[in-house]
């Protein structure tokens, strides 16, 4: 199993890494915002672009981008854009998305993006091979607001994603019942143990699939969601309560 380098961070060996989203809708917020976040020492913060209010104007995305980069220092930068059919708040032709996303990639002023695996294939290969000419990572990702799918279609899609050429494969659901949750974490085991050959992120989300984003340790997940400022999907918990959580696991799981 290959690990993800990215600046000082290793993902894929150890406690799964914790990510902070920043949901702040203008400049002014985000900047504040990456302060507070910066303070809860996170692995990775994801800046959700999908929430920011001006995302038309591509030279204030440029800034607001430097902005974030200066004030994170060393700490990694993730740009998502999640589209409104995978939960996102905003509503965009695949067009501009892509375009979005080469242009991120293009002025390198973030480490890793996320890019939706149930897009344009052709388009996500490209992306993906301009990422890699600009040492860019790529996430690749599966939101399923809608529900749980059988252990196996789970299994099928991070494998897929893997194929694609993900640096990570990600995949979450939204569990109706326990059993939902437990085809979410038998499916990562069953990829950890017989086809990861890269890291994994899964959760799932809700209350129900609180576990999911404790326990990536045990089953296979190498990163998970903790809320800063907001969260940005259910089921998130505060980054603090997280880290205690994460800490406990890799103590006594693995010394
Ligand atoms: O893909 C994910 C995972 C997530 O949906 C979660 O459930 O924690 C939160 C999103 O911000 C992120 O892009």
């Amino acid at each position: 199993m290959s690990v993800v380098k990215i600046r000082n961070l290793t993902i894929g060996e150890g406690s799964p890494k914790v990510i902070v989203p920043l949901m702040g809708k203008t400049s002014e917020e985000l900047v504040e915002e990456v302060q507070v976040v910066k303070e809860l020492n996170p692995d990775m913060v994801e800046w959700r672009a999908d929430v920011y209010e001006r995302l038309e104007y591509m030279e204030e995305v440029g800034r607001t981008a430097d902005e974030l980069r200066m004030a994170l220092g060393e700490v990694p930068l993730l740009f998502t854009f999640r589209t409104h059919k995978e939960g996102g708040s905003r509503e965009w032709s695949e067009t501009e998305y892509f375009e979005l996303l080469s242009r991120m990639v293009d002025s390198c002023r973030v480490d890793m993006i996320d890019v939706e695996y149930y897009s344009d294939e052709q388009q996500v290969k490209n992306i993906i091979q301009q990422a890699g000419e600009k040492g860019v990572r790529v996430i690749l990702s599966n939101h399923d607001f809608g529900g749980t799918p059988t252990m196996e279609e789970i299994v099928q899609r991070l494998k897929g994603m893997q194929e694609m050429g993900a640096d990570i494969a990600k995949i979450a659901v939204m569990p109706r019942s326990m059993d939902d949750l437990f085809t979410l974490l038998h499916a990562t085991n069953r990829m950890k143990e017989n086809y990861a050959n890269r890291p994994l992120i899964t959760m799932a989300m809700g209350k129900l699939g609180l576990i999911s984003r404790l326990a990536g340790e045990v089953f296979g997940s190498a990163a998970t969601f903790g809320a800063g400022k907001e969260a940005s999907a259910p089921g998130q918990i505060a980054v603090d309560d997280l880290k205690d959580v994460l800490t406990v696991i890799h103590k006594y799981q693995y010394r």
